[in-house]
């Protein structure tokens, strides 16, 4: 089975794809969207993508593709926790560093590091931290540092200059596995921390009240929402969808009865699975 991930090789998100697919064909891709695009068109069956770090919240181009891709769902939700180091080619040095790349998720977790120790220095948006290696490892003649994981530095022959940059200690990345299907995903062999169902939910118009009625929705059921993000529709300034998550294994009559409550308030719902969550090494 072909296994999407947002690469190039050494990306966190391959170091997560591998653990959950240790079988599997890894196919590398340049970025998020492209993960997306390769479920629809067939060439794999799965992908797995970022969707939200502690220290720097969700990846929002994961939570617009779900929004405009329906067809595709979550199979599985897996924790890792998350390294930068700073790192240049073994022929520059520390000293004539005159711009640094990475992943705008690896740049924000380690913002207050970086706008200590390097000010000065720009820094320049990647598709990915190990893209960002990669292309470092590519280019000696320019002196540049990426922020990336170990692996990469050992894949692309990088010396590391700064470890454990993340500005709290506490770093960790939620992937999802998506896919065609719905929570399909299985695995004995990792730790599983909980069970979810995932939604997508939009308003029919903007009245008062309109979140608290959705919201209540899971309340007077006791359901336990363990993420809420709204996101921008795009269609005009004040217009949002929103994710949630509700813990919890899932029941079909309190879970299928709130889905049916929703629907007769008229709010839009796009079930995205119910699905387990797994931790995972760094
Ligand atoms: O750039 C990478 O290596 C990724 O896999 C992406 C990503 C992300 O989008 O959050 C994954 C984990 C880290 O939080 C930093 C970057």
């Amino acid at each position: 089975m072909k296994i999407a991930f947002l690469g190039p090789h050494a990306s966190f998100t391959q170091l997560a794809a591998a653990q959950l697919f240790p079988d599997e064909e890894l196919l590398p891709q340049a970025s998020i969207l492209d993960c997306f695009k390769a479920i629809e068109s067939g060439e794999v069956v799965k992908a797995v993508v970022p969707l939200e770090n502690s220290i720097e919240g969700t990846v929002s181009m994961t939570l617009d593709y779900l929004y405009k891709t329906p067809s595709v769902k979550i199979e599985a939700e897996a924790v890792m926790p998350i390294a930068h180091h700073l790192m240049i080619h073994p022929d520059n040095s520390i000293e004539n560093i005159e711009r640094i790349y990475s992943h705008p998720q690896a740049l924000a977790q380690s913002f207050h590091f970086l706008d200590t120790h390097y000010k000065e220095i720009p820094k320049q948006d990647f598709s990915s931290t190990a893209a960002a290696a990669k292309f470092v490892s590519e280019n000696k003649e320019t002196a540049i540092a990426a922020v990336a994981n170990q692996f990469a530095a050992n894949l692309y022959g990088l010396k590391i200059i700064n470890r454990n940059i993340q500005d709290f200690e506490q770093n960790h990345t939620r992937f999802i596995i998506i896919s065609k299907q719905q929570g399909t995903y299985q695995n004995n062999k990792l730790e599983t921390l909980g069970e979810k169902a995932g939604m997508l939910i939009t308003l029919p118009e903007d009245h008062p009240g309109g979140l608290h009625q959705v919201l209540s929705v899971f309340a007077w059921r006791k359901m336990n929402l363990s993420k809420i993000e709204s996101r921008t529709l795009k269609t005009g300034l004040g217009n949002y969808f929103f994710f949630i998550n509700v813990e919890g294994p899932w029941e079909e009559v309190l879970h299928g009865n709130a889905l049916k409550e929703l629907e007769s308030i008229n709010a839009n719902v796009d079930f995205l699975g119910n699905y387990k969550e797994f931790l995972l090494e760094s």
